[in-house]
C-alpha cells in the first residue's frame, strides 16, 4: 500500500509503504495457503526439516504459528504452536512465552513483516533466555531495511516468502 502521507512503522521510521500482512494472514484460505507454502516449499527449500515449535511475537505470528501447527499436524507431524507476549503478564502465571517447550530444544521464529527486526529479536531473546535455541526466523515479506543484517548479527537466519523489491523498486 502507498500513502503519500507516511506511515509510522513500529521502529518509529516512517515508510510511504506499508505491507499490510493481517489481509492474508486473517483471512483462512491465504493463511492456509501459506503454511502449506512454508511446510512443503520455504523449509524444504532451505534445507531445513519441520520444527518441533514454531511462532514469534504477538500479534503477527500468532496466526501464522496456529496454521502452521495445523499444517504439520495434517501431515502427521507435531509442531507446538508458542506465542511470545510483548512484556510477561502482569498476572497469573507471569509468563512470556506460552506454549508446552517441554523436551523440545529449539523453535523456528515467525514474523509476518521484518523491517528493522526489532520485533522478531524480542522472542528470539525470550526464548533463549528460556534456554531454547532459535537459528531461523520465517517472516512473509521483508522490507530489506537492516532486519536480515540485525538477525544475522545475533545468529538467526531469515527466510523470506517475498522481498520489499519484489514489489516495487522505490
Ligand atoms: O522489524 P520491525 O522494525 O520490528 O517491524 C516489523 C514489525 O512491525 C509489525 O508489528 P506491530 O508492532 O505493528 O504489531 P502487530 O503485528 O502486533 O500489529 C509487524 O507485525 C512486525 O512484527
Ligand atoms: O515496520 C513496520 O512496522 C511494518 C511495516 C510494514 O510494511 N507492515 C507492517 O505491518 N509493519
Amino acid at each position: 500500500m502507498y500513502r503519500e502521507e507516511p506511515f509510522t512503522l513500529a521502529s518509529g521510521k516512517m515508510s510511504h509503504h506499508y505491507f499490510n500482512c493481517k489481509k492474508i494472514t486473517l483471512h483462512p484460505a491465504r493463511l492456509s495457503l501459506l503454511a502449506a507454502a512454508i511446510r512443503d516449499e520455504l523449509l524444504p527449500a532451505h534445507g531445513l526439516a519441520l520444527p518441533k515449535a514454531a511462532g514469534g511475537l504477538t500479534l503477527g505470528a500468532d496466526p501464522i504459528a496456529y496454521a502452521f501447527s495445523l499444517a504439520c499436524h495434517e501431515k502427521g507431524h507435531l509442531c507446538m504452536p508458542v506465542v511470545v507476549r510483548k512484556e510477561a503478564k502482569g498476572h497469573g502465571t507471569g509468563r512470556q512465552i506460552e506454549g508446552d517447550l517441554t523436551d523440545i530444544d529449539e523453535v523456528l521464529v515467525f514474523d509476518d513483516v521484518i523491517t528493522t527486526a526489532g520485533s522478531t529479536l524480542k522472542p528470539v531473546a525470550a526464548l533463549r533466555e528460556a534456554g531454547k535455541q532459535v537459528t531461523t526466523a520465517v517472516c512473509i515479506v521483508d522490507r530489506e531495511e537492516g532486519g536480515r543484517e540485525a538477525l544475522s548479527a545475533e545468529g538467526v537466519q531469515l527466510i523470506a516468502l517475498f522481498k520489499k523489491s519484489d514489489f516495487s523498486s522505490r
